[in-house]
């Protein structure tokens, strides 16, 4: 079947270029390799889109969900595993179709990254967890570690303080990228304790996590016993894809001009996968606006 635009990703920057692309009367198809909404599904409040100063994340994509389809754009929850540039089209091939789009529109966001210590992948669902809200209830009074320094970690400890008995905040530098704001709040805590400078180098479990193994800059070596290990040590781009029709940067972001054209005609990228400065919903969100009004231009010339 063929569409106008395929957009890859039913995150907020794909489903806003979804809702552009309609409204300017092209037939759009969204492919989303898990469930629409992306990473902000399950962040339990957002307080900086502008004009909705309290909203969760699963009513933020639920809301934009509603206003793609309503605007009559197609879903399918399907994962692109690779793009052909066939000139004046495109395939987008999942593991099952290929769909002929005449501008595609790379929307992938990113992963959460590992922390990439032995057993962290056997232990997922036994004690180490990616998702605090997800998961957090899980560990009411017991006692918990966040490995990261950034703005999900401090998050997530905040969140984690007011459930767990004990939280750890573990970091390897002594400095953190999150909001100073909620460093504050996490230091005013009397339940949470940070271990700074210190990596985590050993899990320990039988059946389930019981404790971590750390090591700080000087070389101290101590066991810390904890039910659940919340790791928020950053992100990284899904693009690997997508490499034989855009470029990618050292780190594995897609390079795009200010109007989110890539080095092929017809492919665009927007959202947290392209190179950028600030990885924000309203930042997708433009970038979405952007890409989609850009194939549009592309597909009437
Ligand atoms: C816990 C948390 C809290 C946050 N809180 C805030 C906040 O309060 N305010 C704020 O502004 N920002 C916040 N952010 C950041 C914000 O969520 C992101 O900037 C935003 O979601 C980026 O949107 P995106 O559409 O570019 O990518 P994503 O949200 O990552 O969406 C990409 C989508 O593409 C899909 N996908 C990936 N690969 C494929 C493939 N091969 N085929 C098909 N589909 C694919 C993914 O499944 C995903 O649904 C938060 C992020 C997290 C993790």
């Amino acid at each position: 079947m063929k569409y106008d635009i395929v957009i890859v990703g039913a995150g907020p920057a794909g489903m806003t270029a979804a809702i552009y692309g309609r409204r300017a009367n092209k037939t759009v198809l969204l492919l989303e390799a898990a469930s629409y909404g992306g990473q902000i599904i399950n962040a339990h409040k957002i307080e900086n889109y502008p004009v909705e100063p309290h909203i969760s994340g699963f009513e933020f994509a639920t809301k934009l969900y509603e206003q793609a389809k309503e605007l009559g754009a197609e879903f399918k929850f399907e994962k692109v595993v690779g793009i052909e540039d066939k000139g004046d089209h495109k395939l987008v091939n999942t593991p099952s179709a290929s769909y002929e789009a005449g501008a595609v529109i790379i929307a992938t966001g990113s992963d959460k990254r590992k922390l990439g210590v032995d057993r962290e992948d056997e232990l997922v669902g036994r004690g180490v967890s990616y998702c605090a809200t997800c998961d957090g209830a899980f560990f009411r009074k017991k006692v918990v570690a966040v490995a990261g320094g950034t703005r999900t970690a401090l998050e997530d400890a905040l969140y984690l303080a007011d459930i767990a008995e004990k939280v750890y905040l573990i970091h390897r530098l002594d400095k953190f990228s999150g909001a100073e704001a909620d460093y504050d709040r996490l230091k005013a805590r009397d339940n949470v304790e940070f271990l700074l400078n210190t990596q985590i180098t050993k899990l320990n479990a039988d059946k389930k996590l019981e404790s971590i193994e750390v090591k700080s800059k000087d070389g101290t070596v101590q066991t810390v016993e904890v039910s659940a290990l919340f790791v928020a040590v950053g992100r990284v781009p899904e693009n690997q894809n997508f490499s034989a029709v855009i470029d990618l940067d050292d780190k594995g972001y897609a390079v795009a001009g200010e109007n989110c054209l890539t080095r092929t005609a017809g492919i665009f990228v927007a959202g947290d996968n392209r190179v950028k400065e600030v990885r924000q919903l309203v930042t997708a969100a433009a970038d979405g606006a952007v890409a989609a009004t850009a194939a549009v231009k592309y597909l009437n010339s």
